[in-house]
């Protein structure tokens, strides 16, 4: 039984998760016709970097997010982005998109200079997101989750977060036995991605390394965001 007070948080994190979107002229470069991996290489630092713009812009419309101290708003996009990436990119996949961005972006990704090892657990991910059917509500709730993890590096007031976070839990958990009653473990199985996150961030690290070494640049937001 979600309260009216819920209701209202899940509107706002959802109508903000569906209005901060890449701008569809930036998300039709993927559609352009060069695929070499050094083409596909600058079209997802593109990409990358407007999602990051985008997903600042989301956590602003996280309740309670700007009351938080300022360098923590920061160590939870820092620590966040990555994951909060992956999920976005997850629906495109799942969303099958109309105007054929899936085939045109899993291509693109498949053959930007990401070595095979990251490439199947990632790959992995994307199916087992999709595999979820998430409504957008889940999708917006699990972001903003993601985002309000305490455990972030540097982060100071972790309980302020952890009680954030743990209302948006709340929510979600609630929602979960409403979208899917005949799947008790829903909400179990939705966290469990949240692990499946954590490890491929971790893969993240290294792709980054592994593209530096091979002298690729990435955009000043990407830079400071991911501190390479
Ligand atoms: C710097 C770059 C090479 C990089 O490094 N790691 C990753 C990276 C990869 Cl390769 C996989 C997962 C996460 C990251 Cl950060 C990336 C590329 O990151 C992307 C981020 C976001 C999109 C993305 C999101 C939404 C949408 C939509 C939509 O919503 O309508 C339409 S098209 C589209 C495209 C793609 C790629």
């Amino acid at each position: 039984e979600i309260t009216k007070e819920q209701q209202a948080l899940m509107k706002i994190i959802t109508d903000a998760y569906n209005r901060h979107q890449i701008p569809q002229d930036v998300a039709k470069k993927l559609l352009q016709d060069q695929y070499s991996a050094e083409e596909n290489f600058l079209l997802l630092t593109e990409m990358a970097t407007s999602q990051v713009q985008v997903l600042v812009e989301f956590t602003k419309n996280i309740p309670g997010f700007l009351s938080l101290d300022r360098e923590d708003q920061i160590a939870l996009l820092k620590g966040s982005a990555v994951e909060a990436m992956f999920l976005r990119s997850a629906q495109v996949f799942s969303r099958k998109m109309p105007s054929g961005h899936t085939e045109v972006l899993e291509e693109r990704i498949r053959k930007s200079g990401i070595s095979e090892e990251f490439i199947t657990p990632m790959f992995n991910f994307y199916k087992s997101i999709g595999e979820l059917h998430m409504v957008q509500e889940e999708q917006a709730l699990l972001t903003t989750v993601t985002i309000l993890t305490p455990d972030r590096p540097y982060v100071k007031d972790q309980q302020a977060v952890e009680r954030l976070q743990e209302t948006m839990l709340d929510v979600l958990r609630k929602l979960c036995v409403l979208q899917h009653p005949q799947e008790p473990q829903y909400f179990a199985r939705l966290l469990g991605r949240l692990t499946e996150l954590r490890t491929l961030s971790h893969y993240h690290t290294e792709m980054l390394a592994s593209w530096r070494m091979n002298d690729h640049k990435f955009t000043p937001l990407l830079c400071e965001i991911w501190d390479v």
